[in-house]
């Protein structure tokens, strides 16, 4: 086994942490586009506009369940000419007589307007044994209860701008304009390596002295599929050179975009991934100033295709820190931006809020610190309040504990001492608010003063 040549610790500086995300998102490149089935563009984003061939509705179309009239009918007893149901074609209606209507039937040629059933009353047959009607409350005025042509959507007009996620109603409307192919950017390949002679695989059973099931492996392919990438698994490297250069052979020919290890990144004599990243790439930083992720390493690589002729394969490498907690910080924070950009998004950064702390916070004086919190809106009064922030509990970096139901990481300034209890403090949002208590108070859809 080889010990190894140590990059020592002075080798780097310090970067902030507004830098590191700087450097990470410079070196991130928009992927080219391809072309993909509809369903398949879920959670994707367009690489171009695209527009509407026809209006919508094509078709005068009702909205109502009732009678197609001309709004120029006074109120009374009428023949039903005909139906006009969804889905057939608009008939013609003669002056003098009523269509029968359905909701998303097309309003036929000489009828402008439709009266909704519940504005009307059957009559007896016509000696004829057609329909007959009473209107009892004529149309207001044309367009009563008729969505126009183009009303929704104009012929020509831009649905969905190049840039825009495609998520549930981006597909319907896709769907609807018959974009049944549609033009995505690539979503990011992602490999994932866990380094440590200490990791088993996460099915043993009873694990032997001095081993701990690998978490870090799962939790990151499960991260970056939630991001939407593409994802493989590199398996566990032991924690000698050879076994890190083996693993990162099989890595560099699998042409991954982003590469994520995790361990083996610190000062130790067994951290071999600053070493290998700096033989086979370019190391942007190696160390942070942000508590927890402090050895948080980043390098970009150039390998070398199939063919001489290709371009070289371009890769970023993430060396992330051991530690599961700061695994999974420094990739909400570094690599999640990364890939979403890479997939196309104009907006890739976290978002930020400002929430009130409930418990008093120790700080670092060394470190900014990213706390493990759920934040939830807290009432204060007759529908008014604030975001309020429930630390997660202990936060030291191996105890994951603290990032379950945490959907914010309060960024806590690098200072002596305590923050104390009902301090403001800006915190940015790594899910959604589905952490918060069921609400016990009512909706306010009732409670709007004169209306
Ligand atoms: N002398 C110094 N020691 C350490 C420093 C330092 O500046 N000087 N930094 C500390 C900080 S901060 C961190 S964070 C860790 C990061 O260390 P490594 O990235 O080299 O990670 P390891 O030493 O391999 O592991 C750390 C810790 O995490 C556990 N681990 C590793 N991989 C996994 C995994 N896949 N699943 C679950 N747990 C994992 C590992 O067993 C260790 O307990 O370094 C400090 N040391
Ligand atoms: O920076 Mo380490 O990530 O404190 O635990």
């Amino acid at each position: 086994m080889s010990s190894g040549p140590r990059t020592p610790e002075a080798a780097y500086k310090f970067v902030s942490i507004p830098e590191a995300q700087q450097t990470v998102l410079h070196e991130a490149l928009v992927l080219p586009s391809t072309l993909v089935d509809l369903q398949s563009a879920t959670g994707r984003v367009l690489a171009a506009d695209v527009t509407a061939r026809e209006p919508l509705p094509p078709f005068p179309s009702s909205i109502k369940d009732g009678y197609a009239v001309r709004s120029s009918d006074a109120a009374g007893d009428y023949e039903v000419a005909f139906e006009a149901l969804a889905g057939l074609p608009p008939g013609v209606l003669e002056p003098g007589f009523v269509a029968y209507i359905s909701t998303g039937g097309p309003v036929p040629s000489g009828a402008d307007a439709v009266v909704q059933i519940e504005n009307t009353e059957p009559l007896p047959l016509a000696p004829s044994g057609k329909r007959r009607v009473k209107i009892k409350q004529a149309a207001r005025g044309p367009g009563q209860d008729v969505r126009a042509v183009g009303s929704d959507i104009q012929e020509g007009q831009v649905v969905l701008k190049k840039g825009t996620r495609l998520n549930a109603a981006e597909i319907g409307l896709l769907a609807t304009v018959g974009a049944s192919r549609v033009q995505v950017h690539v979503a990011p390949h992602v490999g994932i390596l866990s380094t440590g002679d200490e990791l088993v695989e996460p099915a043993t059973e009873s694990l032997a002295s001095g081993k701990i099931r690998d978490a870090n492996r799962s939790m990151l392919l499960a991260a970056a599929q939630q991001a939407g990438a593409r994802v493989t698994d590199f398996g566990i490297a032991a924690d000698t050179e050879e076994a890190v250069e083996a693993a990162f052979a099989v890595i560099n020919a699998a042409h991954v975009d982003v590469l994520l290890t995790t361990g083996g990144v610190s000062m130790g004599d067994k951290d071999f991934i600053k070493p290998i990243l700096e033989r086979q790439g370019k190391v942007h930083f190696g160390k942070v100033r942000m508590k927890p992720g402090k050895p948080l390493t980043f390098a970009t690589h150039s390998l070398q295709s199939g063919t001489s002729q290709a371009a070289p394969h371009r890769m970023l490498s993430f060396g992330l820190p051991g530690n599961p907690v700061s695994a999974i910080v420094t990739f909400n924070l570094t690599v999640l931006p990364a890939l979403r950009k890479m997939a196309g998004w104009q907006d890739p950064d976290l978002r930020r809020v400002y929430v009130r702390t409930t418990t008093p916070l120790p700080l670092d004086s060394v470190r900014p610190e990213y706390h493990r919190a759920t934040v939830h809106w807290q009432t204060t009064g007759t529908g008014d309040g604030h975001l309020v922030a429930e630390s997660t509990g202990g936060q030291i970096s191996s105890r994951l504990l603290s990032m379950l139901s945490a959907n914010a990481l309060l960024e806590l300034p690098q200072a002596e001492g305590t923050l104390p209890a009902g301090s403001v403090v800006s915190a940015l949002l790594i899910g959604d608010l589905q952490s918060m208590p069921v609400p016990q108070g009512t909706a306010k859809l009732t409670s709007f003063e004169g209306i």
